[in-house]
């Protein structure tokens, strides 16, 4: 792929896409599955940047993976002993294995470093960090307090209470859920304060309960943990990513356009699904199917104010989409999109100003004003962060010539996003 994407205008079209299995989904059910009693399956896996970390990551902790890519299989054995040894793990940017896998390598026994990029070495872990030393686990930081890399030395997970920190991101938290079943001992998780991203905690302990453990959750304030029970290996699918899909739900609603977007429902586990509610009220048409969603554009969108706690991931394509609505956007309550791939309400800002559109950047969120017209010819930097990539090219859309920069960082989640995107030309 060039290092610079130019998108072509278009609208009034009709199109079918196709949305590749889920990150959070994947790699939850990686870790999982490398817990598990015997063997899983698991059918739609996503390959991307992400996904791809974690599986070489859990082949290097000694897990047998067979990976079919052509048929999107994936066949993994649990790991009953988890023995590691002396090892580095090399992460890139991607907070789902850099957050899951301490804990599990805390149920083991060995010498384990994790890192990842320069980004990566900026997204605190501190919350995690902490948790797992209430926990009993050895682990410090390797350069700088707070943040990867780490290392574990790993003696099995002792420990039996837990309080730990769910503001920042609810990774941290899902890192334990996962693995704490797998302790010596009973352990109780009590939450300081609020939690973020909570559908995500809701993804897991359906994860959970899908390869055969239940948990006792007291409302997101305390959860309680038995050991000695083991997940089931099994056939399992990966839902369809709906942060993926966004996108595409966001194409048809500013061009007046019909877009027919397989491979995710309306149930789907991941909260992201909900932006379909937010862009219903924006007015686009949404027609459920039984995997599949279709939105219809009818040329005339309304601004909304949005508190996009539970599912920053989108706010990136809304953004996008609030340049052709009428009327103000506000997007709230979003300060942790500060601590993913990139400065997330900082590139927004940025490069939404770039194309001439009124933006207020605050601590926690965006306001975005639209304008009659926007600057042509205009190169978006991507930070690399795919979402970047992905939500700005919508506005290729509309405006001349826009470029994208670096468009292969969609890598990280979804790395035939172009091939996908140009079916709507075809
Ligand atoms: O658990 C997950 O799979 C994720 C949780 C969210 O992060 P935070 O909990 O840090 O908001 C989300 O942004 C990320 O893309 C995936
Ligand atoms: C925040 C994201 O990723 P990560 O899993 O690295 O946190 C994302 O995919 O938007």
């Amino acid at each position: 792929m060039n290092k610079i994407y130019e998108v072509k205008p278009h609208k009034n079209f009709k199109a079918e896409v196709e949305i590749p299995g889920s990150k959070s989904v994947a790699n939850r059910a990686l870790i999982l599955s490398a817990l598990a009693t015997g063997k899983t399956i698991l059918k739609n896996m996503l390959f991307s940047d992400d996904t791809r970390y974690m599986m070489k990551a859990l082949q290097q902790l000694g897990n047998k993976i067979d990976i079919d890519e052509e048929n999107k299989v994936v066949t993994i054995e649990g790991n009953q002993n988890r023995n590691f040894g002396e090892c580095e793990l090399f992460v890139g940017n991607a907070g789902t294995a850099m957050r899951f896998l301490p804990t599990y390598i805390s149920t083991g026994k060995g010498k384990v470093i994790l890192t990842g990029i320069e980004r990566m070495k900026q997204r605190p872990i501190k919350d995690l960090v902490e948790a797992l030393t209430q926990l009993d686990v050895d682990v410090n930081y390797m350069e700088n307090n707070g943040y990867p890399p780490i290392i574990i030395n790993a003696n099995r997970l002792n420990g039996t209470e837990v309080t730990i920190k769910g503001n920042k991101s609810s990774q941290y938290l899902t890192s334990l859920l996962l693995s704490t079943p797998y302790g010596e001992n009973d352990i109780t998780i009590n939450i300081d304060g609020n939690l973020v991203s909570i559908p995500y905690v809701n993804i897991t302990l359906t994860m959970m309960k899908d390869f055969g453990m239940e948990i006792k959750n007291y409302n997101f304030k305390k959860f309680e943990i038995k050991s000695g029970k083991k997940y089931q290996g099994r056939e399992y699918s990966v839902e369809g990513d709906c942060s993926s899909a966004s996108y595409f739900f966001g194409m048809a609603a500013i061009t007046n356009s019909e877009i027919k977007v397989n491979n995710v429902k309306k149930d789907a586990m991941q909260g992201d699904i909900k932006l379909l509610e937010v862009l219903e009220k924006m007015g686009a048409e949404v027609e459920y199917g039984e995997n599949f969603v279709i939105v219809r554009g009818n040329g005339k969108l309304k601004g909304v104010t949005v508190d996009m706690h539970h599912m920053s991931d989108v706010a990136q394509t809304l953004a996008v989409v609030a340049l052709f609505a009428e009327g103000k956007t506000e997007i709230k309550n979003v300060y942790n999109m500060r601590i993913k791939e990139t400065d997330r309400i900082k590139a927004v800002y940025n490069e939404l100003t770039k194309l001439g559109a009124k933006v207020t950047e605050l601590e926690d969120g965006l306001i975005i004003e639209p304008v009659k017209k926007y600057n042509e010819g205009i190169l978006i930097d991507t930070y690399d962060d795919h979402r970047m990539a992905m939500s700005f090219s919508l506005a290729g859309l509309l405006i001349p010539n826009t470029k994208i920069n670096d468009p292969k960082c969609v890598s990280k989640t979804f790395p035939n996003y172009f091939d996908e995107f140009e079916k709507i030309y075809k």
